[in-house]
């Protein structure tokens, strides 16, 4: 069985399946005469084809039997989809280029502060938590329209140990 090796989240490493939603490297703007700090532009919501329009959700997730094996990937065609951690707690991504292509898989170390927002048609795996009732908020899309598309993978692959977050 294929292992996956788990990668530190980084907006480089993470950009050719979208956006890591972080302060780090973002420049604030001073606002509210001073007492707030505005770290703008973190994300690329895309969720208007087919007339969809923006839905925020909250997710409350649980933790999977380890090792977590990765059976199913799935993407959105018409809209984005963003996960942004609310308890601080460090979770896991997976995405790929093509999910009958064992290769083209990444799996990432996302630490507790950072969230990320898969690109329309990015292939990603399911939300991964690492610790029970982990809450997210969801930012992707509502509407009509054909928004899941599923691929079953042949062979299961199954996530490595994950490596010390940097
Ligand atoms: N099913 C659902 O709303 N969530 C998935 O799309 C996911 O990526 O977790
Ligand atoms: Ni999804």
């Amino acid at each position: 069985m294929v292992t996956l090796s788990i990668e530190p989240l980084t907006k480089q490493a993470f950009a050719p399946f979208g956006d890591v939603v972080e302060t780090e490297g973002n420049t604030p703007l001073s606002i509210n005469q001073g007492y707030a700090q505005r770290f703008n532009g973190l994300a690329n919501i895309d969720v208007a084809a087919e007339g969809g329009q923006v839905n925020i959700s909250w997710f409350v997730a649980s933790v999977r039997p380890a090792p977590i094996a990765i059976r199913l990937m799935e993407r959105h065609p018409l809209g984005s989809q963003m996960f942004m951690p609310l308890n601080g707690a460090d979770w896991l991504v997976v995405v790929c280029m093509d999910p009958a292509i064992s290769a083209s898989y990444r799996a990432f170390a996302a630490r507790g502060h950072q969230g990320v927002n898969y690109a329309r048609n990015c292939w990603h795996h399911p939300l991964l938590v690492l610790k029970d009732a982990s809450a997210f908020l969801v930012v992707d899309r509502k509407g009509d329209g054909a928004n899941l598309e599923e691929h079953w993978l042949s062979e299961q692959l199954q996530l490595g140990v994950q490596s010390a977050a940097s």
